[in-house]
This record gives C-alpha cells, structure tokens and sequence, in this order.
C-alpha cells in the first residue's frame, strides 16, 4: 500500500469553504438534541434504524453505577473511524452498548437531517454537500458527551475534521482487507464503489487513504473477527490509552506547567 496522506486528502472533494450555517446547521443541532431525549427505541429495531441512540435496557440499568464510579470506563467519548465496511457502523454500535453510552451514526444523522438516503444526496446534492454536512456533524458531535461516534469512511480524511476529532478524544480506526470490504459491502449501496469494478475502486481508494488512517489513536483489525471480539479488543485497548494518558497529563511536569497556566 504506502499512501500519501497529503496526496489522498488533495483527491478527496474538499469541502465548501463556508461550514452549512442557517437552516441545515439548525436541523443537525435539533437533531442532536431532540434525539438525544427522546424515548428509546426497542432494543432491536435501534441497531438498525438508531440516529442518535440513547441509554436502553440494560445499559439504562448499568448507568447509574457507571455514574457513580462503582463501574469504571475508559473514556466517556470515543470515534470510530476507518473505511467502508471495515464494520465501523455495527462494532460502534455494540461498543456503545457495552460501555452504557450514547451512540451517533454519522451517517444515518445525515439521512435523517437531510431527509434523504446517502445515495440520494450524492446524487441530488453532489459530493460536496454530503462532505459539508459531514464537516457540520462532526462539529457537533466533538461536543457531546457520553457517545460512541460511528463516522462516515470519508470522514476522518478531511484535515479539519481529522482535527476536531483528535483534539475531542481517541478515534479507533478499524481496519480490514479489501477483499474482507468487498464481501461485506457488495449487497448495500455505497455510492463511491457504484462503479464496474467495485474491488479494483476500493482497493485504490483504500490504498489513497491509508496513511491517513494511521493517524487515529488505536488500529483495530476486523477481518475474519466476530463483532463481540472486536469489540472487547477495543476496550482493552482504550483501557490501555486511558492509563498512559492520564500518567502522562498527571506526570509533575505537566501538573507544574498547568497551576502555572491556571495562576
Ligand atoms: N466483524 C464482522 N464480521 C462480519 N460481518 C461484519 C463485521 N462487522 C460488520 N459486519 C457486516 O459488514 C457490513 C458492513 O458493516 P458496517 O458496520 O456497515 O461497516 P461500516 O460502517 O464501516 O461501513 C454489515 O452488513 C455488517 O453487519
Ligand atoms: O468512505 C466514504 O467516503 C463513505 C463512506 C460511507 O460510510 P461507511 O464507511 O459507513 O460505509 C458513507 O459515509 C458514504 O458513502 C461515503
Ligand atoms: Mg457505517
């Protein structure tokens, strides 16, 4: 492979320079919030319709512990990035369910914001208004709190986006080999890969995309891997981030330099 991380994110539609203001942005917000409150769907229609999904069932149960510090997490926000298929939408999911916390499918909040499937607004709408929305979205959810954050596969290509995100908390990048995508993406409607030779597109849009990828915190492979396991890696890992970040924020130095900032 051996991408260009500048060159992929030169190929990939820039978005407009202005972010979506007026109408849009106030319907992303009012989606955000409304649904954040709203009451909760069954528990097994919400993997498949969910937006913005909150506390059900069990993890409704768990939460009070949770908040009471009888169970500990290892982060209260966390990403998931990386490409089409690589099972960001379905791992995001469960791993919301498993660390009692809110679950936002970039995606679907799109489709529900717009009022349209994501092929009708690259069809309709063109790229680069799917890619505003995105840039509108990620603003958004960089605010919340106690939500896992399924994104888009382009997402986390755009520089700015890439940036809010870092800056917010960890983004876990799963990853999975081109042949894995193709069987898991051959049936659904991706507008990118609706092209005569689906492998040989995602195989170079992967290869594109690649270095930048790597610059999420955690790599996470998905081929061959049930989702559960997936999903018990990732806390593991994030368990591991969470202690060196806080030895590191909590180090003398640091702690020296920051009561200085504070007097
Ligand atoms: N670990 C996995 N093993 C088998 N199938 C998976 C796995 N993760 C996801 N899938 C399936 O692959 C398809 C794409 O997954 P999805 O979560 O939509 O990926 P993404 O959001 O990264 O595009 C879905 O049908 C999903 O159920
Ligand atoms: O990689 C991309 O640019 C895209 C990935 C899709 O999401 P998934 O990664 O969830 O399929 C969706 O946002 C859109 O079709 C564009
Ligand atoms: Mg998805």
């Amino acid at each position: 492979m051996g991408a260009d991380p500048a060159g992929a994110a030169a190929s990939a539609p820039a978005p407009p320079d202005t972010p979506l203001t007026g109408l849009l942005a106030e319907r992303v917000q009012h989606a955000l919030h409304g649904l954040l409150t709203f009451p909760p769907e069954p528990p097994e229609a919400a993997s498949d319709r969910a937006i913005v999904t909150p506390l059900t069932g069990e993890s409704l149960r768990l939460s009070p512990m949770f908040s009471s510090g009888l169970i500990e997490r290892p982060v209260d926000w966390v990403a998931l990035a990386g490409f089409m298929g690589t099972g960001k939408s379905r791992v995001g999911w469960e791993l919301s369910r498993a660390l009692a916390l809110h679950f936002v499918d970039t995606d679907k909040l799109i489709t529900r914001v717009v009022g349209k499937s994501i092929p009708e607004v690259f069809a309709q709408e063109g790229e680069s208004y799917f890619r505003a929305c995105e840039a509108e979205v990620v603003r958004r959810v960089s605010r919340l709190e106690h939500a896992v954050i399924s994104l888009g596969g382009g997402t986390f290509i755009h520089e700015d986006n890439r940036r809010a995100l870092l800056e917010r908390g960890p983004v876990v990048v799963l990853w999975a080999t081109p042949e894995t995508v193709y069987q898991r993406t051959k049936h659904s409607d991706r507008p990118l890969l609706r092209v005569e030779d689906p492998l040989g597109r995602i195989r170079s849009l992967m290869d594109e995309r690649e270095g930048v990828y790597r610059q999420g915190t955690i790599h996470v492979h998905s081929d061959g891997r049930p989702s559960e396991e997936i999903v018990e890696e990732i806390i593991e890992r994030l368990w591991a981030w969470s202690d060196a970040y806080h030895a590191w924020t909590e180090r003398p130095e640091a702690e020296a330099v920051s009561d200085r900032a504070a007097d």
